[in-house]
């Protein structure tokens, strides 16, 4: 139950139609009843007592009972599914705007595969009871309570034998929830994996193929789908062993009931429509009781649904820190570290160790190191993706933290290696991070980044539609769209994070242009491993495992003769003579 009080937030605004649906419930179950009662009439007081012109009446009450039950069991789905479609709308809304406030540490472990899985598959189950299942409980209680009161009217005697059976029944419905659960746990896991096994494959289709891993890739699909079939069937076992014992303990009840009934009409003191009343009725009993195992059955899918939902909604939210009076005027552009340091995890080393160095407003800097130095971590700080160790970020000499994160991010523009185009039109994608952008505005950037004669040349121009993964365009036109939509979000803060590593040497003549033209009157970070790419730069700073080695402009650090930048520009110096020399 503490997984349904804890979701109560999603669902108990659209009480009213919950109740609703139950008071229609209530004329449903009422209605119900009221079969048998009105054959019992008929037998009693019209058939053997001779009555035949009250028959006619009694048909037309039977008709009217019908009429009812219509009319109450359309009021009771539409409500009931009214209710659980508007609660679910509000929780899916509530956990995709989770998705888009929880930090990066997050995504480092989260599974797309089963991220969707939960927000789809969970999100139904859960609705499917909220709309069906819990008016199904509550149907239980009403549909026994009611005939076991007709039935105690009719007879007490033969209602306490007719029940005898029951808490045997309720012992074996018991025992079937405490299995059945954790099974439906474990399949709604399984369903994720399998999720998160397809979505791998499509999204990694480039390389399963380019390493010829095809049928590897259906292999350990099949484990997985092995697994889910496995558990799938680990589930049908336990219905199949408990179901039946269910239904032979029902039965047995309807046995009680013909045996002592047919005494008790024999004796004179029941009477044949009485008997025959209290046949369909003990069938309201037990039919309900027998459907218990399908109601836990949902009830425990969506429990652990939930669980799987409340997991998302558990996790700890991007602290913004900021206060909320803080403006979103435009940033200078002056960029301190002073001694920060970073670990991604308790367990993990530091990424960066005291690192201290001073942007002026409008500078470049260059950060150049081998893998793993370091470098992309500083622009992870800045942008705060990720939050420092220790140290003192500041912006605008303003700790970091004194900003919002929408205010900071508005003013920084990252152009990564990897450009992430969304399956819309290419001026969607430009106009993403400022979506009131004229045309105008969207054109003059894709001019500036040298992109808008490529644009224009595709069939329908800026209104191309690009597929998941910006297909269609090569890495340095996605790049180019990249740089054009940093120029329309106009930061002040620009961080270049080894942009030019995927193309060939004339786009990245293309690419420097487009880049000179969008540096202009902004710090700019350089991440890069050619040196070509920085040494225009005010300050490069040389990392080595997360500090600082060696600092200074392009001719100064040449002229430390041991130094990592001097290696490493000789060695670039050298392929690119050999190049030359081959060509
Ligand atoms: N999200 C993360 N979680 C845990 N560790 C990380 C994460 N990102 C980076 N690291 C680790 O931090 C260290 C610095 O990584 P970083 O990406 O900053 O290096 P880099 O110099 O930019 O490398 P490259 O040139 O290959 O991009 C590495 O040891 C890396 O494994």
């Amino acid at each position: 139950m503490e997984t349904f009080k804890r979701l109560k937030r999603f669902y108990w605004p659209y009480k009213s139609y919950f109740i609703w649906s139950l008071v229609a419930l209530l004329g449903v179950t009422g209605m119900t009843v009221m079969y048998p009662i009105i054959l019992q009439y008929t037998i009693d007081h019209a058939v053997l007592a001779g009555n035949y012109d009250l028959i006619p009446y009694l048909v037309v009450g039977l008709v009217v009972v019908m009429a009812i039950k219509g009319v109450t069991v359309y009021i009771h789905q539409y409500l009931g599914d009214l209710f659980g479609i508007t609660a679910v709308h509000r929780l899916r809304n509530s956990l995709y705007e989770k998705l888009q406030y929880l930090p990066f540490r997050y995504y480092d472990n989260a599974k797309t595969g089963d991220l969707m899985s939960r927000l789809t598959g969970d999100v139904e189950t859960f609705r499917f009871f909220l709309s069906f299942g819990c008016a199904q409980l509550v149907n239980f209680v009403l549909l026994v309570g009611f005939s076991m009161g007709v039935m105690f009217y009719y007879s007490v005697p033969l209602t306490l034998v007719t029940m005898a059976m029951l808490p045997f029944l309720a012992i074996v419905v018991w025992k079937f929830d405490k299995r059945v659960h954790p099974g439906f746990r474990g399949i709604r896991k399984s369903l994720a994996k399998l999720n998160t096994k397809v979505q791998e494959n499509v999204s990694g289709v480039h390389t399963v193929k380019a390493l010829s891993q095809e049928n590897e890739e259906i292999h350990r699909f099949d484990h997985t789908n092995d697994d889910y079939k496995q558990k799938h069937l680990d589930i049908s076992k336990i219905w199949g062993n408990y179901f039946p014992l269910m239904e032979f303990i029902g039965n047995l009840s309807a046995v009680f009931l013909l045996a002592f009934g047919g005494y008790l009409v024999i004796q004179g003191s029941l009477q044949p429509g009485e008997l025959v009343a209290f046949f369909s009725l003990v069938w309201y009993i037990i039919g309900p009781i027998m459907n218990l195992g399908f109601i836990i059955n949902m009830f425990s899918q969506s429990k652990a649904s939930g669980e799987r939902l409340l997991e998302i909604l558990d996790e700890e939210e991007r602290l913004d820190g900021a206060n909320e009076s803080s403006t979103m005027k435009r940033l200078v552009g002056e960029v301190s570290f002073n001694q920060v340091s970073l670990h991604y995890g308790e367990k993990e080393g530091a990424a960066l160790k005291d690192l201290t160095f001073h942007v002026a407003e409008g500078k470049t800097i260059g950060l150049v190191g081998a893998t793993g130095s370091g470098k992309s971590s500083i622009a992870q700080l800045i942008t705060r993706f990720y939050e420092k160790s220790a140290g003192e970020i500041l912006i605008d000499e303003e700790p970091i933290e004194s900003y919002s994160l929408a205010q900071l991010r508005q003013n920084i523009g990252v152009v990564m290696q990897e450009t992430f185009l969304f399956s819309s039109t290419i001026r969607d994608n430009l106009a993403y991070g400022r979506p009131e952008a004229t045309m105008e505005d969207i054109i003059a950037a894709a001019k500036r980044a040298d992109a808008h004669e490529f644009i224009s040349e595709l069939p329908d121009g800026y209104d191309t539609v690009l597929g998941e993964r910006g297909l269609g365009l090569s890495g340095g036109q996605k790049q180019r769209i990249a740089i054009a939509r940093a120029i329309i979000m106009n930061p002040s803060i620009l961080i270049l994070d080894d942009a030019t590593s995927a193309v060939d040497m004339q786009t990245e003549v293309k690419i420097q242009r487009a880049f000179r033209e969008l540096m202009k009157g902004r710090t700019t970070f350089i991440i890069a491993h050619r040196i070509s790419s920085v040494k225009h730069a005010d300050e490069i700073l040389v990392l080595d495992r997360g500090e600082i080695t060696e600092r200074g402009t392009h001719q100064q650090l040449l002229q430390q003769e041991n130094g990592l930048y001097k290696r490493i520009y000789d060695i670039q110096n050298q392929d690119q003579e050999y190049v030359l020399q081959q060509a």
